[in-house]
C-alpha cells in the first residue's frame, strides 16, 4: 500500500473508532430497544456522520429509513441473538414499508429499484436475501451500505431524506450527535460484533467506485409511473428514438422481479443487446439481476428446445444452398424476375412475409396484407412465390436442416403444448426490446410464454427503426393493447436538436404504419432536453482524402473519449475497410458484437443494425450517403430498399448523444 493510502486508512479507522464510541454513548443514553437493537442503531448512526441520514419511527420503534450516498435502504432491525432461522414474520411489515417508501420517493423521480428493503439480525453474522430483502447480520449491515457505488449526491440525500421526513408519517431523523465525541486519547476497545476493519475497507471502497449513472436511480417522474404500473394485460411503450423506452423496461423489469417470484425475460433481436442490457441492471439494481433472464430471441428459443429435448439443426449455409438451388429450378426462370431479378428480394419474401407470419398454405398467402413490401403481387405471382417456397422448403428439408423461423415456429408449438400440459406459464413476465425487429412468429411465440396474463407481457419499440422488411400489425399476433396499455414517449433525452434534425431530415417522407396500425409521419414531433451537440459534415474528393479525414478526427478526440466513441458502417464489406484502416492507423478497436456495456478504452465498430438500441457520446459514419446497390432504380423493390435503408441511417444516426461525423465522398469536380 502507498503511504498516502495508508496514511488515509488509519485516518478513517481513527475516525470510525470515535464515531463508534460516540454512538455507542448516543444509544445507551436513549435507552431505545434491547441491546441487541442498540448496537445496531449505534453502526446506523455512524453512518450519519458519513453523509447517510437516518429516519426512525417517533416511538422509537418500526422501520428505520436510511437515505445515503449508496440509496434508500428501508430497515428493521430484529434482535434474535442465538435464534436460528429467517423472521419471516417481519418480512411482510418491511415490505409494505418500503412500498410506502417507494411510492413517497417517486414523486421526485426516483425509481422503486434504488429503494431496497434491509433486515438486519443482531447477534449474527450473515449476508444473504430472503426474497427481495437483504438479510444482514450486525458485523455486515455497516460495511455492506458504505460500500454500495455512489448513487446519490449530497443534494440528492438532503431533497430525499427531507422530503420523507415530511410525508412518511411519525418519522424523525437522528443523526450522531457531535458533542458525544469522546476522549480520543483513550483506546476504544469496540464491542466484539463491530467490524472496525471491515468498516473502514467498505469506506475506502465505496469512495474508490465510479459512480452509476444518474438515469440507474432517478427517471421522469411519468417513466416511474409507467414502471410501477399495473397493468390488467398485455402492454406496449412507443415512442421515437431516444425517449428513454429501453431505461424504461430495464427498471420495469427489475421492479417485476421484485414484486413477483418468477422470472423475468427480457428479449430483443439482436445478439449483442442483452450482454450491454444485462450489465446495465446488474449495476443498478444487482439484487435482482439474477432473475432476470437477457437472450435474444433465438438463442432462447434454441436452448428452450434443446432443455424440452426437442431436435433442431440450425444450419444457415445448408438453408442457403436449398435457397439457391429452389432458384435455380424454379425462381430466375419465372415471372418474378421481371418484378425483381435478385434472389434476394424473393428469399425475404419468404423469411418475412410467409415463414414469419407463419403462413402454411397458398389461400393465407394470396390474401395476406404484405406490409412495408412495396411492390404489389397479383394471385399468379403469389402463385409463383409459393412454389419457390415450396420448392425451398423440399430442399431444406432433403439436407435434414432448419432455418432461423423453423426454431421459432418450433418453440412456438412447444410453448402451446407446454403451457396446455402444465397449465402454467414458465415466465412471470417477459418484456421485448426493439419488437419492431421481430417477426409475427417470434411475437406470438413471446406472448404464448405468458398469455394475458396481468403485468405479462411489455412489448417496447419504435415502428420508425424498423431496419428488416415486412412487418405486422399486433392484432395479427392475438395482442389487444387497450387504453392506457398503450403508452407512448414523447422527450427525448439523448440527442442535442442539430443531430436530431439531420436525423429526422432522412426519414421525413417515409411516412409509416406503427405495429399498432397507427399511420405516422416521417417527421414525428419530439420534445428536447436542453442539450448541446454538434453535426460535422465531411466532403472530401476522393475515397482516401475522406479516410485520411476520418482518422484525424479520430486522433483528435480528447484522452479517454474513445470509450465513448462508435464507428458505424451500412455493410459488411464497409465494416472490414474500416477495421483495417483503424489497425493501420493504430486506434484501438472493439467489435460492436463483443461490447458488453462496460467501459472499454476504444472505437466501437459495428454495422447501422448492430448499433440498435445503444448510444454513444461520438458516432462517426464513413461514407454515409453511399448508394448500396438497391436493384433495378426506379422499381418497387428498389424503393423499399431505399427507403429500408434510410431507416437503418436514421437509427445509426440517432445512436450519437453529443457529435456525429458525416463523411462522404463528393463527385469529382467536372473538368
Ligand atoms: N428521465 C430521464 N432523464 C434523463 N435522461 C434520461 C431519462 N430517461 C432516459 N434518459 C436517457 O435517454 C437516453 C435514451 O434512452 P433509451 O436508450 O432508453 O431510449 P430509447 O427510447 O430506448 O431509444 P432508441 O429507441 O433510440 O433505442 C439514455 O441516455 C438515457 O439515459
Amino acid at each position: 500500500m502507498a503511504a498516502g493510502a495508508s496514511q488515509e486508512a488509519r485516518r478513517q479507522e481513527r475516525l470510525l473508532r470515535e464515531q463508534w464510541e460516540a454512538a455507542r454513548r448516543q444509544v445507551r443514553w436513549s435507552g431505545a430497544g434491547g441491546e441487541g437493537e442498540r448496537r445496531v442503531l449505534a453502526q446506523l448512526l455512524v453512518l450519519t456522520a458519513r453523509g447517510w441520514r437516518l429516519l426512525v419511527g417517533r416511538a422509537g420503534s418500526g422501520d428505520g429509513v436510511l437515505v445515503g450516498p449508496g440509496g434508500v435502504f428501508v430497515v428493521r432491525v430484529e434482535d434474535r441473538a442465538g435464534e436460528g432461522g429467517p423472521p419471516d414474520e417481519g418480512a411482510g411489515g418491511l415490505l409494505a414499508a418500503t412500498k410506502v417508501a417507494e411510492s413517497a420517493v417517486a414523486s421526485l423521480g426516483m425509481s422503486p429499484v434504488a429503494v431496497q428493503p434491509v433486515m438486519v439480525l443482531a447477534g449474527q453474522s450473515l449476508d444473504r436475501a430472503l426474497g427481495r430483502i437483504r438479510l444482514l447480520g450486525e458485523q455486515q449491515v455497516g460495511p455492506v451500505l458504505l460500500a454500495q457505488p455512489r448513487r446519490l449526491r449530497a443534494e440528492s440525500v438532503r431533497a430525499i431524506a427531507d422530503h420523507l421526513e415530511r410525508v412518511l408519517p411519525g418519522c424523525e431523523g437522528l443523526v450522531l450527535e457531535q458533542g458525544a465525541a469522546p476522549d480520543t486519547t483513550r483506546q476504544a476497545s469496540p464491542d466484539g460484533l463491530f467490524d472496525l476493519d471491515g468498516l473502514r475497507e467498505a469506506a475506502l471502497e465505496g469512495a474508490r467506485r465510479a459512480p452509476i449513472e444518474q438515469w440507474m436511480t432517478f427517471l421522469h417522474p411519468d417513466q416511474v409511473a409507467l414502471v410501477r404500473r399495473n397493468w390488467s394485460g398485455p402492454a406496449r411503450i412507443s415512442g421515437p428514438a431516444g425517449t428513454g423506452k429501453t431505461v424504461v423496461a430495464l427498471h420495469r423489469a427489475a421492479h417485476l422481479a421484485r414484486r413477483t417470484t418468477g422470472r423475468i425475460l427480457y428479449v430483443t433481436f439482436a445478439n449483442n443487446l442483452p450482454r450491454v442490457q444485462s450489465t446495465f441492471l446488474r449495476t443498478m439494481a444487482p439484487a435482482v439481476a439474477d432473475r432476470v433472464d437477457f437472450r435474444s430471441l433465438h438463442s432462447w428459443a434454441q436452448e428452450f428446445l434443446q432443455e424440452r429435448g426437442v431436435p433442431v439443426r440450425l444450419n444457415g449455409d445448408k438453408a442457403e444452398t436449398a435457397f439457391s438451388l429452389a432458384w435455380k429450378n424454379l425462381g430466375r426462370g419465372s415471372r418474378l424476375v421481371q418484378i425483381d431479378p435478385g434472389p434476394a428480394y424473393w428469399r425475404e419474401e419468404i423469411d418475412y412475409v410467409i415463414k414469419g407470419r407463419g403462413l402454411t398454405r397458398f389461400e393465407e398467402y394470396a390474401v395476406v396484407v404484405r406490409k412495408r413490401r412495396k411492390a404489389g403481387l397479383h394471385r399468379t405471382q403469389r402463385q409463383s412465390v409459393w412454389e419457390l417456397y415450396e420448392e425451398y422448403e423440399a430442399r431444406r428439408r432433403e439436407r435434414g436442416v432448419h432455418d432461423f423461423n423453423d426454431v421459432l415456429s418450433l418453440a412456438l408449438g412447444e410453448v402451446s403444448r407446454e403451457t396446455e400440459d402444465r397449465g402454467g406459464p414458465p415466465y412471470a413476465a417477459v418484456v421485448v426490446d426493439e419488437v419492431q425487429d421481430l417477426t409475427l412468429v417470434g411475437v406470438r411465440l413471446l406472448h404464448a410464454l405468458v398469455g394475458d396474463a396481468p403485468n405479462g407481457l411489455l412489448l417496447v419499440g419504435d415502428g420508425q427503426q424498423t431496419v428488416y422488411p415486412g412487418g405486422f400489425r399486433l392484432t395479427d399476433a392475438g395482442i389487444d393493447i387497450r387504453g392506457d396499455r398503450g403508452q407512448v414517449l414523447r422527450t427525448n433525452y439523448r440527442n442535442s436538436r442539430q443531430i436530431l434534425d439531420a436525423a429526422l431530415a432522412v426519414v421525413a417522407d417515409d411516412a409509416f404504419e406503427d405495429i399498432d396500425g397507427e399511420p405516422t409521419p416521417g417527421r414525428r414531433d419530439v420534445d428536447l432536453t436542453y442539450h448541446d451537440g454538434n453535426v460535422v459534415r465531411v466532403a472530401e474528393p476522393t475515397a482516401d482524402a475522406h479516410d485520411r479525414e476520418l482518422v484525424g478526427a479520430l486522433k483528435a478526440l480528447p484522452d479517454g473519449a474513445l470509450a465513448d466513441t462508435a464507428l458505424l458502417c451500412a455493410s459488411k464489406w464497409a465494416l472490414g475497410h474500416y477495421q483495417r484502416l483503424l489497425a493501420r492507423a493504430e486506434i484501438p478497436v472493439c467489435q460492436l458484437e463483443q461490447y458488453d456495456g462496460n467501459p472499454v478504452d476504444a472505437v466501437k465498430l459495428g454495422t447501422y443494425r448492430r448499433a440498435k438500441g445503444l448510444e454513444f457520446k461520438n458516432v462517426f459514419l464513413p461514407r454515409y450517403d453511399a448508394e448500396s446497390a438497391v436493384g433495378t432504380p426506379g422499381t418497387d423493390t428498389a424503393r423499399e430498399r431505399a427507403e429500408l435503408r434510410r431507416s437503418q441511417l436514421f437509427v445509426a444516426m440517432t445512436r450519437a448523444r453529443d457529435l456525429l461525423w458525416l463523411g462522404s465522398v463528393a463527385d469529382p469536380p467536372a473538368r
